[in-house]
């Protein structure tokens, strides 16, 4: 029988506790009657649910369709209504104010602003209303109590030829809140050294970039970008385990690109949840993750689209107790991997670490010490 760990975080102390979100989509984010409201401003009538929790089930079993490019139409209704200024604030303000609610500290959300203009908006004024929103949201955070940092992450859609575009874009606007760069959308079909020139002009830029790779194709995508583009992180990267094999006697031998993922420390992205919809993986308790954190890879934990998941950072970190057996440790330490992964300055992570997620942690740790049941004889230590 396996022992639980002592230290095994209970649902509301994973809701406490500080956690670090770097993948997840501001058009994959809405609240379900956020999408009904601004589909009735606007007068868009193609939703197929106008009632919030029916509308909210909808995106999850649609999205739940065992392909990525099945997974990513449902995504035509949410840019559908988020195409003048009010409705990017008010997506962009709830959507960090969502984030504080569930215990998330810092944040990068990615969006395409591409896939806004339909309204009239340029790709200037979009990033501009989408950053107020956040800082709207950063400030009714704090007054209910709550703190909580968002970047915002520009993203080229990886079929379209706006990508150098939107790179210069990211690079203008990266003091006033754009953290970075990424391409989306569906990955077969589209490598990454198709975007090669704005991954180009980013690295002279000394500017940062994640591409989204290794989630519906394998290792080439991986590999391109990494060496051909310079990918700074990996957008999912879960195939990269098709480079790792595990005998029945448990060695474990690492291929050249999974051992330079993991020697070079590069960060994986992983969405569970969203793996599970779109058939990249089986379920939770066959979730890659489970190796790579045994294997010490920079893994991290990631939503990826809120809304079409029906999932929070909480509800992914509970799902991986549940399958692994993660304690506050687990837990913490997936949290420091994306705080060192992020990107703002170096200074500004390690107080992050040092100041927010090391001390949120410890107390949550401490709390078994002061239940009851710290009264009773235990076995064994807690597991540090
Ligand atoms: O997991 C994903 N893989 C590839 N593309 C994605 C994923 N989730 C969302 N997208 C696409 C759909 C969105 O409209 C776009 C920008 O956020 O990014
Ligand atoms: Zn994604």
């Amino acid at each position: 029988m396996e022992i639980k760990p002592l230290n095994s975080p209970t649902a509301e102390q994973i809701r406490r506790a500080p956690k670090a979100l770097l993948h997840d989509h501001l058009d994959g984010g809405l609240r379900p009657g956020t999408v009904v409201d601004l589909a009735r401003a606007s007068g868009y009538g193609d939703l197929p649910e106008t009632e919030p929790d029916r509308l909210g089930t909808w995106f999850r079993e649609a999205a739940d369709s065992g392909s990525l490019e099945r997974y990513l139409e449902t995504f035509t209704h949410t840019c559908a209504v988020m195409q003048t200024p009010d409705a990017l604030f008010r997506v962009a303000a709830e959507c960090a104010e969502d984030l504080a609610e569930d215990g998330v500290v810092y944040a990068e959300i990615r969006y395409a602003p591409e896939q806004h203009l339909e309204g009239g908006l340029t790709l200037e004024e979009v990033v501009a209303v989408v950053n107020e929103g956040f800082r709207e949201g950063e400030r009714l955070a704090r007054e209910s109590g709550r703190r909580i940092r968002v970047g915002a992450l520009l993203t080229a859609m990886r079929h379209a030829a706006r990508s150098l575009e939107i790179a210069e874009l990211a690079n203008r606007h990266r003091d006033s809140g754009v953290v970075g760069f990424d391409i989306a959308g569906a990955e077969a079909g589209y490598p990454p050294t198709r975007h090669l020139d704005a991954f180009e002009y980013l690295k002279r830029e000394n500017n940062h970039f994640t591409i989204h790779a290794g989630e519906a194709f394998g290792l080439p995508s991986i590999w391109q970008a990494l060496q051909w583009c310079g990918a700074d992180r990996l957008g999912h990267g879960v195939r990269i385990v098709d480079d790792i094999s595990v005998a029945a006697g448990g060695e474990v031998r690492l291929g050249r690109l999974a051992a330079y993922v993991r020697d070079k420390r590069v960060p994986l992205e992983l969405c569970p949840t969203s793996n599970i919809q779109t058939g990249a993986v089986g379920s939770y308790a066959d979730h890659p993750i489970g190796l790579l954190r045994r294997l010490h890879f920079r893994a991290t934990v990631n939503t990826d689209n809120r809304l079409m998941s029906g999932t929070s950072m909480s509800r992914e970190f509970e799902r991986l107790t549940e399958a692994f057996g993660y304690s506050l440790d687990d837990l913490q330490w997936f949290t420091v991997n994306a705080m060192k992964s992020a990107f703002i300055p170096f200074d500004e992570r390690l107080a992050m670490i040092n100041d927010v997620i090391k001390p949120g942690y410890a107390e949550l740790k401490s709390e078994w010490l002061f239940s009851q049941t710290a009264t009773t004889s235990r076995s064994a230590p807690p597991e540090s």
